[in-house]
């Protein structure tokens, strides 16, 4: 699903240093699986996450994602490649808050096409993430899982095989979290590739593979050491 190979990312800072924040990266994620990656703040992991999502191609080295090699694409065929191939999850859920739970879940048909039962297809995602019964409120009348529950299911509207996710579980107290990390674990149960950016132990233990972010480059993390949280499946 995702292979990357020495992939090296620079910025240029405010007096045109150039900071290295990915060096000679490589990274390997097979479909269907679920992989967290874990690193102090300003280790590149958002970094990597752009990367991955088609967001940023300004690199050295290979992105593929999905079979579709990232570097060089034009605009246009990267919007298409993420429309089609990957649905973002971020920490702060990025709904609009003036439109119901349903017109988020519909907001990437404005940007691609809108087949008849795009409604029907909308209710049913919310539906599945549980919210069938909330479909006509607004963000501020849902509690902040529920938020986050719109944005999975707007972040699957484009049927993506990939989720990428930045902190999902960030500003979500701890049981709220946990439902939230039950339904990455169920829709990667269903087939779905999960990569997920995180600080929470709780969402690390709940993934298959751990890997760290570090000096610019992904370590596995031992799988016996994470035995110990008690989570993977
Ligand atoms: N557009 C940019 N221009 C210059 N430097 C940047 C830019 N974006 C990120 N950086 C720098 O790159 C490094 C990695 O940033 P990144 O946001 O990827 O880290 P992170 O691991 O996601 O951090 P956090 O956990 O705090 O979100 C940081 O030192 C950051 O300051």
């Amino acid at each position: 699903m995702i292979h990357a190979r020495d992939v090296t990312k620079e910025y240029l800072d405010g007096d045109g240093t150039r900071v290295r924040v990915l060096d000679g990266m490589t990274l390997d994620v097979e479909a269907g699986d679920f992989v967290a990656v874990v690193g102090p703040s300003g280790s590149g992991k958002s970094t990597l996450l752009h990367l991955l999502g088609g967001l940023d191609v300004d690199y050295r080295g290979e992105v593929k994602v999905g079979g579709v090699t990232l570097g060089g694409l034009k605009d246009k065929d990267l919007a298409r490649f993420r429309n089609t191939h990957v649905g973002f999850v971020f920490q702060s859920f990025h709904l609009i808050p003036n439109l119901s739970a349903l017109e988020n879940v519909l907001l990437p048909s404005y940007f691609g096409p809108r087949t008849p039962d795009a409604i029907k297809r909308a209710e049913a995602l919310l539906e599945r993430v549980g919210l069938g019964a909330k479909k006509d409120r607004a963000p501020v009348r849902l509690s902040g899982g529920e938020r986050q529950r719109v944005a999975i299911a707007r972040a699957l509207y484009g049927g993506p095989r990939l989720l990428l996710c930045d902190e999902p579980t960030g500003n979500l107290d701890a049981t709220t979290g946990d439902g939230v990390i039950q339904l990455f674990r169920e829709l990667h149960r269903e087939g779905l590739t999960v990569l997920a950016v995180t600080h929470e132990e709780r969402m690390s233990a709940a993934a298959r593979r751990v890997l760290r972010l570090k000096e610019g480059k992904l370590v596995e993390e031992p799988a016996p050491e994470r035995a110990t949280l008690g989570g993977a499946p």
